[in-house]
């Protein structure tokens, strides 16, 4: 189970939605190692807390600290920017580079890394992502699942604290999105980041979760589970 520092956020915001203006209001403790994911309407602010937590949109007033460190603290003036924080996104449209290979988006993510230790690393990400033979491919050349296993990597292969994933299985077909379950549940267990995903889907949140929390309005609230978590069922 997990343990040691979690990752704490407090954060308040005011957002737009379709019916009027609403506050984000979000007091949240997370385990190290913990996989939570987020579920709830169109329009909740399930993304919005991501990019608060990953320094890529600013709160009204909060807090967001991760193992100690704070990120972000309104009251002091304390925001650190995106590349300080040691965190991975993963976008629902992947976000990869049109015109790099697949080797070259990794070895970008590590541009700070010695060459030959980037290069490793490199090997090391692909293999794990099952993309050897697809190195010097490019992303048009890709499926849909394996674009996705690269964004996974692309943003594992810092090792960070906190893996952030908007629904990152939702543009795939239901066949792909089952198996990338497996492998995310997979590179979480390997990688050992604590992660926050959201999904509209509530089998795929609690199969995968080891907490699924509902966010309606701005407001989170605990879901309850009817299906057996994907790890359990396979342990
Ligand atoms: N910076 C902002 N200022 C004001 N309103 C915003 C801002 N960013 C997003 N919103 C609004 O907040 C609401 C929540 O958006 P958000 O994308 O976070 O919801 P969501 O729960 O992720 O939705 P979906 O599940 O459809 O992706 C939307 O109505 C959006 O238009």
């Amino acid at each position: 189970m997990p343990s040691a520092a979690p990752l704490a956020i407090t954060l308040e915001t005011r957002l737009s939605g379709p019916d009027g203006p609403f506050r984000l209001d979000v007091d949240l403790s997370v385990a190290a190692g913990e996989f939570l994911v987020l579920t709830g309407p169109s329009g909740a602010g399930k993304t919005t807390l991501l990019r608060l937590i990953a320094g890529l949109t600013r709160p009204l007033r909060g807090v967001v600290s991760m193992a100690g460190q704070v990120w972000s603290d309104t009251a002091c003036g304390i925001d650190l920017p995106v590349r300080a924080r040691p965190l991975g996104f993963v976008f629902q449209d992947y976000a990869l580079f049109p015109n790099m290979t697949v080797a070259g988006q990794i070895g970008f993510a590590l541009h700070d890394l010695p060459q030959c230790e980037r290069a490793d690393r490199v090997a090391e990400m692909l293999d794990l992502a099952g993309l050897t033979g697809l190195a010097k491919a490019y992303p048009a050349q890709l499926s849909g699942g394996q674009k996705q296993r690269l964004a996974l990597v692309r943003a594992l292969a810092r090792c960070p604290k906190l893996l952030l994933l908007d629904e990152p299985l939702s543009a795939l077909d239901p066949e792909t999105r089952a198996r990338l379950q497996g492998e995310l549940r997979r590179l979480h267990a390997h990688f050992g980041a604590t992660t926050l995903m959201t999904s509209h889907d509530q089998t795929e949140a609690q199969r995968l979760a080891d907490r699924v929390l509902r966010l309606e309005a701005g407001r989170l609230s605990a879901a309850s589970l009817s299906y057996p978590p994907l790890h359990l069922v396979r342990a």
